[in-house]
């Protein structure tokens, strides 16, 4: 397997000392890789990936970006450090056009050639370039998440980490969002996402973690996962994944 990129191992964190949400959950993510964290409502999904980003407190445990600490790292350099984190919600600026939006983002990081990245990123995403003097607030749902992805991708991150990409968005947005993740991917880009939409984040992670409890209940490969008929029944809604060739 390829050496992972980002490692958080153990980690025990919540938002009110002696509180533990994640209790000694771990992670790891390699360059071009899709990791998915799956789990029940409650579970501390979204706990766990915010403190990952440093924006949750963590009690104990470690994460590393390519051999280096930056558990103890503020989550505003979290930027400079390579690791990138879009929100669940209010991650554009609605009343900015998108590509003031995209130029408030770039100005994070002093040194990079803000209007070269942006230009890139409408090539990559041409929704956007073909509305970039649209306000944010006029797009549709999965037009908006892209600008968010788009807005964190302007650094270059080494590590892109997503808090439920999906939600709220229709079936057919949902597709298109995780098509660009996929293709985000193939850029090299190591992808750390929290979904609770199993099936469709599983048909494009190549691995899986299921979060119970605040701790690892379940890994492996995403197929895998998608085709045990124990995780399918407590934590995917029941059914197997449909394969292509898979038996009914
Ligand atoms: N800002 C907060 N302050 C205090 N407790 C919180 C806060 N945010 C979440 N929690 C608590 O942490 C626990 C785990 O929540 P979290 O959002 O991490 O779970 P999740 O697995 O992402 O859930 P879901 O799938 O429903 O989004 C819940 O009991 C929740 O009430």
């Amino acid at each position: 397997m390829t050496e992972p990129l980002l490692v958080a191992d153990r980690i025990v964190a919540g938002y009110e000392p002696g509180l533990a949400i994640v209790k000694e959950a771990s992670v790891s993510v390699a360059g071009g890789e899709i990791v998915v964290v799956l789990g029940p409502n409650g579970a501390g999904k979204s706990t766990f990936i915010k403190a990952i980003a440093g924006l949750v407190p963590k009690f104990s445990g470690s994460v590393t970006l390519a051999g280096r600490p930056i558990g103890d790292t503020p989550a505003h350099r979290m930027v400079a450090q390579g690791l990138a984190f879009v929100p669940q919600t209010e991650n554009v600026f609605a009343l900015m056009t998108i590509d003031d939006n995209l130029k408030l983002a770039g100005g994070a990081l002093p040194g990079i050639d803000v209007r070269g990245r942006i230009d890139e990123l409408y090539a990559f995403f041409p929704d956007l370039a073909r509305q970039r003097r649209l306000l944010a607030g006029r797009l549709s749902g999965g037009q908006r998440q892209m600008l968010a992805v788009a807005r964190a991708l302007i650094v270059s991150p080494a590590v892109l980490m997503l808090d439920e990409p999906s939600a709220g968005l229709s079936p057919k947005l949902v597709e298109m969002v995780f098509e660009q993740l996929a293709a985000i991917r193939r850029t090299g880009v190591a992808i750390l996402l929290v979904e609770q939409n199993a099936r469709a984040a599983l048909s494009i992670a190549d691995r899986a973690l299921i979060l119970v409890e605040g701790h690892n209940a379940h890994e492996g490969p995403a197929a895998t996962l998608a085709d045990d008929p124990v995780v399918a029944a407590l934590y995917l809604g029941g059914n197997r994944a449909a394969r292509p060739g898979a038996t009914p």
